[in-house]
């Protein structure tokens, strides 16, 4: 039977990715994306803001909403300081599967625990079975509908402390109005969107940086 994007996405780092270089392994996926099959990685372009976010506020403890392929996964833990970790979800089996062995290739799963379930689910879990106190950075890049519900959710859980930041993919396409308009005018954040390109095309998406306030 035909094999799936993510499939042929991984070959593609196996062929033209070097392993244990988590660089290599982004510049494969992004040349593959654009070039042979549009997939919805963050890209480069947004990738290079979410770099600058994780950079600038050297985090212990990252939580990612949606690992897909493990594209985003791999950028930002390759910035992550040695003892930081990276908690990301991913509910669905087949692209669990393919986004461990990308984050495998890259060298970096020292740093990244993948949880193979629901958001919703291991969101209220993080303490007791991770002994996650609070994140520092969330990434939020899954089903749009579900950026709002899972705040609410991991301000009810306490995960969330004076500083963490949130940062939001796709907040103008496919776009989350409901997530923005929740930011945007909460006293508990400070809010700020970083205007950029939908990945490997030109029409306009960008990220959402908002600040809890506790
Ligand atoms: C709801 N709880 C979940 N828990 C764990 N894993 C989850 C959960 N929900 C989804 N997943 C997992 O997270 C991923 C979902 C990513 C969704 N992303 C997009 O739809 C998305 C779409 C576009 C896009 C833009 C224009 C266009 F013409 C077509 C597409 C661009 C983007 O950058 C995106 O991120 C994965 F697939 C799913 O299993
Ligand atoms: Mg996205």
């Amino acid at each position: 039977t035909r094999s799936t994007r993510p499939q042929r996405l991984l070959k593609a780092v196996k062929q033209h990715a070097t392993r244990g270089d988590p660089q290599s392994v982004i510049s494969a996926i992004d040349h593959f994306c654009r070039h042979r099959e549009w997939a919805m990685n963050v890209g480069d372009e947004k990738g290079c803001i979410l770099d600058s976010v994780v950079s600038e506020l050297n985090p212990e403890k990252v939580l990612e909403l949606g690992t897909y392929c493990g594209y985003s996964t791999v950028r930002i833990a390759r910035l992550l300081p040695p003892g930081a970790r990276l908690i990301t979800l991913e509910f669905n089996p087949d692209y669990a599967v393919i986004a461990r062995q990308v984050i495998a290739w890259a060298g970096i799963e020292d740093k990244v625990q993948l949880v193979e379930g629901a958001s919703e689910d291991w969101i209220p879990r993080m303490k007791e079975h991770f002994g996650i106190e609070t994140f520092d950075l969330v990434f939020l890049d899954h089903w749009k509908d579900h950026y709002l519900p899972d705040t609410k959710l991991m301000e009810g859980c306490g995960l969330l402390r004076k500083g963490t930041v949130l940062l939001a993919d796709n907040v103008i396409c496919p776009g989350v109005p409901d997530y923005l308009e929740y930011v945007r005018n909460s006293r508990s954040y400070k809010s700020c969107y970083f205007k950029s390109h939908l990945e490997y095309t030109r029409a306009e998406d960008g990220l959402e940086k908002s600040v809890f306030l506790g």
